[in-house]
C-alpha cells in the first residue's frame, strides 16, 4: 500500500526511446531488447563505427514496420552536445513520422523522445593516490554530466513543448549506493546520479514526466572488460569474480525494463544491490514498505558482516604488499 506501483504499466511499443550509451553493453541489450518490443529507438555514442554496427543489430530486432532506427555520434559530456543529439532525434524521428495513410502514431511530428536512458559510462579503477586530476574529472564528466546533460536537455524539451508523459532513466551503479577501493574514480560520480534521480523525480513532477534509476551490479560489457585492464587485484578479491557472479548486458536490460514496467523508483537486477538500496533509501519511494524493511533487515545484519570480515580485512592483509608494490615509504608499511 505504500509502494505506489500503479497500475499503468510502461510500455515500448509504438514509442520512440532515446539511448546512450546505445552502442555497446547494457545500452546496445536495451536498445535490442526495446526495439523488439516495438520501440522506435535513437542511438547516442561517440564512436560512428561502432554506432553503425549497433544500427543494424538493433535494426534486426525489429518487429513493425513503422519502427525506425537512428544512430546519431555526439559527445555528450557538454550540454551543449546532449542538446544537439536530442534535437537532432527529435527531428530525424519527424522524418520517419508515418504518412497520412498510417494509424500509428509511432513518432508524431516534432515530438521528443517518449523515453530517454542515460546509459553512457565508463569506469576507470585505480588507487586513489596514483590518480590524476584528469582522471576524476573524467570520472565526473563522463558518468555523471553526460547524464545530467542529456536529462537537462529532455526535461527542457518536454517542458518547453508541454509533452508530458516523458520518462527519464537514469544508470547508477551499486557503487552508487556504497564505495569500496579502487573506485574514487568512479563511485563518487554515481552517487551523484542517484542525488540528481532525486531531485529530478520530486522536481520533474510538475511536468508530468517519470524519472527512474538503475543500479546495476557487475556487468559483463566490453566497458568491464576495458575497466578489469587497470582494475587493482584487491578490488577484483573484494568485488567477486565478474564472470560467475555478474549478469550479461541482455539480463540487464530485461530486469531494467521488468522494474520500469512495475513503475520502480529506484531498479536493481540483483540480490546485493537490492539489499543495498534497501538499506540506502532516502526518501524517495521504496518498492514495497514491508518487503523493503525486511531486506533492509537483512542488509543491517550482512553488510557490517561482509565489511568487516570480507572487505576490510582483505584491505589490511593487503598493506605490506601495497607498501611494497608502490613503493611507498622504501617499501614498508608503518606499523
Ligand atoms: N559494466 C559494469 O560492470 C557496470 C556498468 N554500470 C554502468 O552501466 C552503464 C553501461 O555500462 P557498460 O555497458 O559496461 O558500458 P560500455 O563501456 O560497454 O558502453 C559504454 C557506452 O557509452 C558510450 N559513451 C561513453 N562515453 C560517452 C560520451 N562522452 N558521450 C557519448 N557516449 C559515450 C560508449 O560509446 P563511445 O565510447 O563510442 O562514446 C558506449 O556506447 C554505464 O553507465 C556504467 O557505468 C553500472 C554497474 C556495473
Ligand atoms: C550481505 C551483503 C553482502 C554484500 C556483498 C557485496 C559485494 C560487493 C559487490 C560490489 C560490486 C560492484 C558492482 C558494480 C560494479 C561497477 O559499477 C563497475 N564494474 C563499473 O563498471
Amino acid at each position: 500500500m505504500f509502494s505506489f506501483a500503479s497500475t499503468r504499466r510502461w510500455q515500448p511499443a509504438g514509442k520512440h526511446v532515446l539511448i546512450t550509451g546505445g552502442s555497446s553493453g547494457l545500452g546496445l541489450a536495451l536498445a535490442e531488447l526495446l526495439a523488439s518490443r516495438g520501440a522506435s529507438v535513437t542511438l547516442v555514442a561517440r564512436n560512428q563505427e561502432r554506432l553503425d554496427q549497433a544500427k543494424a543489430r538493433v535494426q534486426a530486432a525489429c518487429i513493425a514496420p513503422p519502427q525506425f532506427v537512428q544512430a546519431i555520434s555526439a559527445d555528450l559530456v557538454s550540454f551543449a552536445g546532449c542538446q544537439k543529439a536530442l534535437a537532432q532525434a527529435t527531428e530525424q524521428a519527424a522524418a520517419h513520422a508515418p504518412t497520412s495513410a498510417s494509424t500509428d502514431a509511432a513518432a508524431p511530428a516534432h515530438r521528443v523522445p517518449d523515453a530517454v536512458f542515460c546509459c553512457a559510462g565508463a569506469a576507470r579503477p585505480g588507487w586513489f593516490i596514483e590518480q590524476t586530476e584528469h582522471m576524476f574529472r573524467e570520472g565526473m564528466d563522463t558518468d555523471y554530466f553526460t547524464a545530467a546533460g542529456m536529462s537537462h536537455a529532455a526535461a527542457q524539451a518536454y517542458a518547453k513543448s508541454g509533452q508530458t508523459g516523458g520518462k527519464i532513466v537514469l544508470v547508477s551503479s551499486t557503487l552508487g549506493f556504497m564505495g569500496l577501493v579502487g573506485y574514487s574514480q568512479y563511485s563518487p560520480a554515481k552517487h551523484a546520479i542517484k542525488g540528481l534521480a532525486d531531485c529530478l523525480r520530486s522536481e520533474l513532477q510538475l511536468y508530468g514526466i517519470s524519472v527512474h534509476a538503475y543500479f546495476p551490479g557487475t556487468i559483463l560489457s566490453p566497458g568491464y572488460t576495458r575497466e578489469n585492464e587497470t582494475k587493482p587485484k584487491l578490488t577484483v578479491q573484494i568485488e567477486g569474480d565478474g564472470e560467475k557472479d555478474g549478469l550479461s548486458p541482455a539480463a540487464c536490460a530485461k530486469g531494467l525494463l521488468r522494474g520500469l514496467e512495475k513503475n520502480q523508483y529506484f531498479i536493481t537486477t540483483d540480490f546485493q544491490s537490492e539489499l543495498f538500496r534497501a538499506s540506502a533509501l532516502g526518501s524517495g519511494p521504496g518498492n514495497g514498505w514491508l518487503m523493503d524493511r525486511l531486506k533492509g533487515f537483512i542488509g543491517a545484519i550482512g553488510i557490517p558482516l561482509w565489511r568487516i570480515f570480507e572487505a576490510d580485512a582483505l584491505i589490511k592483509k593487503h598493506r605490506a604488499e601495497h607498501y611494497r608494490e608502490l613503493g611507498l615509504n622504501g617499501g614498508v608499511a608503518p606499523r
